[in-house]
C-alpha cells in the first residue's frame, strides 16, 4: 500500500514535470488533496523514495534540460544541502533570472514596497525626532526629568503593547487594513502633537504615536515579504530599515532646522510626520491586500487577481498552486487553540519564534539605540563644544546609519541573510570593544578635580564630593566645569547642573555654560580628553558593521520564516520583544554606567554582540531566494543545529506545490 502510495507521488510529479503543466484548475478537490499529501510513513521507505526521486529527476533533466526540474529536485535534499545548494549554484544572478523569467516586471512591487515602507519611515522619524523636540520643549513647558523620560518612553512602551495586539488585528482584518489603521493612528498622533497645549495632551499625542507604530512595525516587513518575488524579498523587507534609518536621518535634519526657532519649533518637528502618514494612508486605499492573506481567508479569486497584477500580469499558475498547497498543508498541521499555543506547541514553529525573537533582542542588546542616543555625547567627547554643531554632527551619525543600511539593501540577496547578520555582529563586537576601549583611556585619564569654590549653597551637593571628571559625569545631577591653559585643562570643579537647561552649571564660573571667549568649559556628560578620537573612530566603525546586518535582518528574517498561520502573530511577539529590549535598553543605560561605567557598559554591549553570534551561527537558517513557502522545513530539524554542518536525514520533499515533511513533528498520513 505504502509502496503504492510513494509510486503514485512520483507518478503525478513526473507527470506534471514532463509536461511542464499545472494542476489543472477543474481537478477536483479531492484528487488535489490525495496528491498533495500521500505521505509515506517509514523512514527506509522515504529515503528509498527519495534516492528513487533524485536519480529518477536527474535522468529526466539529462534527457529535457528542464528549468523546472532543477528547481523542484533543490527541494529534494537535506536542508542543510538547501543551504549549500543556494550557495553554490544560486548566485544572484542565476536566482533572479531564473525567477524574473516568472515573474515579469516588479515595477508595481517596488510601489508597494514604497508606500509600505513610509511605515519605517514613520518609526525612524518619530522616535528619532523626540531628542531634539525635547530640548525645546523641556525649557518652554518647564519639564521636569520624569516627564521628559515619559514623554520619550511611553511612544516606545506603547509600541511595546500594540505590536502584539497587531498580531491579532493581522490575522483578523488583514495586512492592508492594518496599514491603514496605523497611518491613519500616525496622522491623529501628529496632528494631537503639534496643537498640544500643555504636557498632559503631549503625552497623549505620544502615546497615540506608540500605538501606531507598534502596529506598522509588526505589519509591514510581513506584507512586503508576502507581496514580493522571492528573489527580491530581502531587499525590499530590508528597504523598510532603510526607511527607518532614512526616517532617524530625516528627523534630525528636520531638529537642526527648527531649533534656531526657540518658540513653537517643537510643534513643527513633532507634527511634520502627518505629511507621510496621510501619504501612506492615501496609497493604501488603493494598494490591494497580500495574496496569502487572501487565499487563507478563501477569497481565492481576490487572491490569484492580486497576484497575477503585482507579478505583472504573468502567469502565476505555479506560485498560487504552491501558495494553495501550503495553506492546505497548513489547516492539517495547525492544529486547535489560539495562535500562540499552537506555535508554541509546534515544534517548527516554536522553532521560528525562538529565532525571530533573539534576533530582535540581540538586535537591541546591541546597545543600538544607546550608540544613537549617545552619539551627540560622544562627539562632544571629541572636541565639539557647540550645541548646535552637535545636533548637526548627530545627524551626519544618522546619515551614516542611512548610508550603510543602503549597502545592507545591496548585499541581503547578493551574500544572504546569515552570513550578513554573522558578520555585521562580528564588527559590531568589535566596534563596541573599540567604543569601549576609547572611554576606558578616557577614565584612566580623567582630570582630577583641583578648584572648590566657597559657595555655600553647594555644600549640601553630592557633586562637590567627586574627587575626578569620571565619576561626576557618571552623576546626571553634576557637570565638570573648567578653563584651558593650551590644550591642559586647568581649574576643575564638579557642579550640580542646572536641571532646566543642563547646558549650564547651577552656580559659580559655568553658570553661562561654556564661554570660549573667557577660557571657560561646561562638559555635561563627558570628560575633556584626548582619547576622543578612538571613541569617535569606533562610533563609525560600530555603524558600517550594524547597519548593514544587525539593523535590518531581524526584521528581514522574521518577515520570512513563520508559516502563513504562524506569521502575524510571530512577527507580533518578535516585534514586542525589539520594543521591549528597546525601553529596557535605553532605561537603563544611565544606571548601569553609573555602576559599570561608560567602558563597562560598552564591553557589556560588546559581550552580548558575540553572545548574538554564537546565537546566529548555531539557529539562523539561510533563507535567501526561497519562497515563502519552502521556508518552513528548515525549521523541521532540531533547534540551533545549522552551525553543526553534519548530514541530516532527509526532511522535506516536495511534489507538485504539496510539502512532505518527515520529521518528527509530523505524523504520517495515508
Ligand atoms: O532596525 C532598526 C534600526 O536599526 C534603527 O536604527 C534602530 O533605532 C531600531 O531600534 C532598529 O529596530
Amino acid at each position: 500500500m505504502l509502496a503504492a502510495v510513494d509510486r503514485r507521488c512520483v507518478m503525478n510529479h513526473m507527470t506534471a514535470t514532463i509536461h511542464k503543466l499545472p494542476v489543472p484548475a477543474q481537478q477536483s478537490e479531492s484528487k488535489k488533496r490525495r496528491k498533495d499529501y500521500c505521505v509515506p510513513s517509514k523512514q527506509r521507505h522515504r529515503e528509498k523514495r527519495l534516492a528513487d526521486n533524485v536519480q529518477k529527476l536527474q535522468r529526466m533533466e539529462e534527457l529535457t534540460g528542464d528549468r523546472r526540474v532543477e528547481d523542484e529536485r533543490s527541494l529534494i535534499k537535506t536542508p542543510s544541502n538547501v543551504q549549500a545548494n543556494n550557495q553554490e549554484h544560486d548566485s544572484p544572478t542565476s536566482t533572479r533570472q531564473k525567477r524574473s523569467v516568472q515573474h515579469g516586471s516588479p515595477c508595481f512591487v517596488y510601489t508597494l514596497a514604497f508606500f509600505s515602507a513610509l511605515g519605517g519611515f514613520l518609526f525612524g522619524y518619530d522616535t528619532g525626532v523626540v531628542s531634539g523636540a525635547m530640548l525645546l520643549l523641556k525649557r518652554e513647558m518647564n519639564l521636569s526629568s520624569l516627564w521628559q523620560e515619559l514623554l520619550v518612553s511611553i511612544t516606545v512602551g506603547a509600541a511595546a503593547v500594540s505590536s502584539l495586539a497587531g498580531g491579532y488585528l493581522n490575522g483578523l482584518y488583514g495586512r492592508r487594513i492594518c496599514i491603514l489603521l496605523a497611518s491613519f493612528i500616525f496622522s491623529a498622533g501628529g496632528i494631537i502633537l503639534s496643537v498640544a497645549p500643555n504636557k498632559e495632551v503631549l503625552l497623549c499625542g505620544r502615546l497615540t504615536i506608540g500605538l501606531g507604530l507598534g502596529i506598522a512595525s509588526m505589519t509591514v516587513p510581513v506584507y512586503i515579504a508576502e507581496v514580493s518575488p522571492s528573489e527580491l524579498r530581502g531587499q525590499l523587507v530590508t528597504i523598510n530599515t532603510l526607511f527607518i534609518t532614512g526616517g532617524q536621518f530625516i528627523a534630525s535634519v528636520v531638529d537642526g532646522v527648527f531649533s534656531y526657532l526657540p518658540h513653537d519649533g517643537w510643534r513643527y518637528m513633532l507634527g511634520l510626520s502627518v505629511v507621510p502618514a496621510a501619504l501612506q494612508f492615501l496609497g493604501f486605499l488603493f494598494l490591494p491586500e497580500s495574496p496569502r492573506w487572501l487565499l487563507q481567508k478563501g477569497d481565492t479569486q481576490n487572491a490569484r487577481l492580486v497576484l497575477t497584477r503585482i507579478r505583472g500580469g504573468v502567469n502565476v499558475d505555479e506560485e498560487y498552486e504552491s501558495i494553495r498547497s501550503s495553506i492546505e498543508e497548513e489547516k492539517i498541521d495547525a492544529g486547535e487553540g489560539p495562535v500562540l499555543w499552537r506555535i508554541l506547541t509546534f515544534a517548527p514553529a516554536r522553532r521560528a519564534l525562538i529565532v525571530g525573537c533573539g534576533l530582535q533582542m540581540f538586535q537591541q542588546l546591541s546597545g543600538i539605540n544607546t550608540v544613537m542616543y549617545y552619539s551627540a555625547t560622544i562627539l562632544q567627547m571629541s572636541g565639539v563644544q557647540d550645541d548646535q554643531m552637535a545636533i548637526w554632527l548627530a545627524a551626519a551619525t544618522a546619515f551614516t546609519n542611512f548610508l550603510f543600511t543602503l549597502l545592507g539593501v545591496w548585499l541581503v540577496d547578493r551574500v544572504g541573510r546569515r552570513k550578513l547578520t554573522l558578520g555585521s555582529l562580528l564588527g559590531t563586537a568589535a566596534s563596541l570593544m573599540v567604543l569601549a576601549t576609547g572611554f576606558l583611556l578616557s577614565a584612566q585619564a580623567s582630570p582630577p578635580v583641583t578648584f572648590h569654590p566657597n559657595d555655600p549653597s553647594l555644600h549640601n551637593s553630592t557633586c562637590i564630593t567627586y574627587g575626578f571628571c569620571e565619576s561626576c559625569m557618571l552623576n546626571p545631577d553634576c557637570g565638570f566645569c573648567y578653563g584651558k591653559n593650551g590644550t591642559v585643562v586647568i581649574e576643575t570643579s564638579c557642579m550640580p547642573v542646572d536641571a532646566a537647561n543642563t547646558e549650564a552649571a547651577v552656580a559659580g564660573r559655568c553658570s553661562n555654560g561654556t564661554q570660549e571667549s573667557l577660557g571657560v568649559f561646561w562638559a555635561y556628560n563627558y570628560c575633556p580628553t584626548s582619547y576622543s578620537w578612538i571613541v569617535l573612530l569606533g562610533l563609525i566603525l560600530y555603524l558600517a558593521f550594524f547597519a548593514p546586518g544587525m539593523g535590518p535582518m531581524p526584521w528581514t528574517v522574521n518577515s520570512e520564516i513563520y508559516p502563513l498561520w504562524a506569521r502575524s502573530t510571530g512577527n507580533a511577539c518578535s516585534a514586542g520583544v525589539n520594543w521591549l529590549c528597546n525601553v529596557l535598553v535605553s532605561l537603563t543605560f544611565l544606571h548601569v554606567a553609573q555602576s559599570l561605567t561608560y567602558y563597562g557598559v560598552f564591553f557589556l554591549y560588546s559581550g552580548l554582540a558575540l553572545l548574538g553570534f554564537v546565537f546566529v551561527l548555531g539557529c539562523v537558517p539561510e533563507t535567501k531566494g526561497l519562497r515563502l513557502e519552502e521556508i518552513e522545513p528548515l525549521f523541521g530539524r532540531q533547534l540551533c543545529s545549522f552551525g553543526a554542518g553534519s548530514t541530516q536525514s532527509v526532511q522535506y520533499t516536495r511534489v507538485n506545490g504539496g510539502n512532505y515533511r518527515s520529521d518528527e513533528d509530523v505524523t504520517d498520513d495515508e
